[in-house]
């Protein structure tokens, strides 16, 4: 008898992209195996992602389930403080140098976490390939998650040819760089010293020419005198609707804004936006945060009032 359980079919053409997708956002179910049914594979998740459906699975044997946890490049963040589970998961791939444990939930201005090493090596700097990108990342000094992947392929699918964007937190870059590929200039500004230092290093490493780093407070950028952009990103799911104002200030006419928010019911910032702006709004769910709670974007079409 199987067990209940999150899962997303897609079809076989797909799978093997699609295992590596979860695989690289950390929300393969390692405890379950994916099974294919029909013209589809069944593949077993960690929370409830968009498309998710329930369904029933075989549980792995025992002896072959390793620790939960969410790869990041080279690390391992494990969710429990398991040192001999760490040793095994360290042993299981290759590719692993380092096991970490959170300390703390992400916290502060800065969006980072503390964490003690259960395994490996002790150091919390990585190298991240995402989509033909690379970033290199230090997880106590910045914020980064490689669950967004998916996220930043879809803003870039969105965008045209050659637009002005801007990111107005923009951690070590991976929005920016990733856009940068059809943007035209990319201007990527963020308050963390030690978020815009990777991400200096990361417009070099991926020899993105087009991408401006700054050292700034988003809350300042209206004041630059900037040409308005085509589109805004702002993924800081905290505080972002805050911020919102001035996204609408730096954001064109018929531009579009990618505003991130943490919600607990649909539509909660809807009432919000329109206060801002009265163009089109449309709403997603990214990914489960904690029970009750919504990792969400809407997209905005600005209509200046
Ligand atoms: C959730 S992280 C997102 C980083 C990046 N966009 C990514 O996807 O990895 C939010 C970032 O906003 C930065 N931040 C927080 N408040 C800010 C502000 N007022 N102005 C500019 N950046 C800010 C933090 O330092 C952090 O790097």
């Amino acid at each position: 008898m199987g067990e209940e359980q999150w899962c997303l079919a897609v079809p076989k053409r797909e799978a093997e992209q699609t295992r590596r997708r979860l695989l690289e956002e950390g929300l393969l179910d390692r405890n379950f195996r994916p099974r294919p049914e029909g013209d589809a594979v069944l593949f077993p998740v960690t929370e409830e992602v968009p498309g998710a459906v329930r369904c029933e699975f075989e549980a792995v044997p025992e002896q072959a389930v390793l620790p939960r946890h969410e790869l990041v490049g080279g690390i391992a963040i494990m969710q429990e403080n398991d040192p001999e589970g760490a040793e095994r998961l360290l042993a299981s791939r290759p590719s692993l140098e380092t096991v970490l444990f959170p300390q703390t939930a992400v916290e502060g201005e800065y969006r980072t976490r503390r964490f003690s090493v259960l395994a490996g090596v002790p150091s919390t700097r990585t190298r991240v390939t995402e989509y033909g990108l690379s970033f290199d990342v230090d997880l106590a000094l910045a914020y980064f998650s490689a669950r967004l992947s998916t996220e930043r392929q879809r803003v870039l699918e969105a965008m045209g040819e050659g637009e002005r964007v801007l990111d107005m937190f923009a951690g070590v870059g991976p929005f920016a760089i990733t856009l940068a590929h059809r943007a035209a200039l990319v201007v990527a500004a963020d308050l963390n010293p030690a978020a815009v230092h990777l991400l200096v290093h990361n417009i070099a490493l991926n020899r993105a020419t087009n991408v401006i780093p700054m050292l700034a407070d988003a809350a300042h950028l209206p004041r630059i005198g900037f040409v308005p952009f085509d589109r805004v990103v702002m993924n800081l799911p905290l505080a972002a609707p805050e911020f919102l104002p001035a996204a609408a200030a730096l954001c064109r006419d018929g531009g579009t804004i990618h505003l991130y928010a943490l919600e607990e019911r649909e539509g909660e910032y809807l009432p919000l936006i329109r206060a801002v702006t009265g163009g089109e709004i449309a709403e997603r769910q990214v990914r489960t945060y904690s029970p009750g709670k919504w990792h969400a974007v809407y997209d905005i079409v600005v209509e200046k009032k």
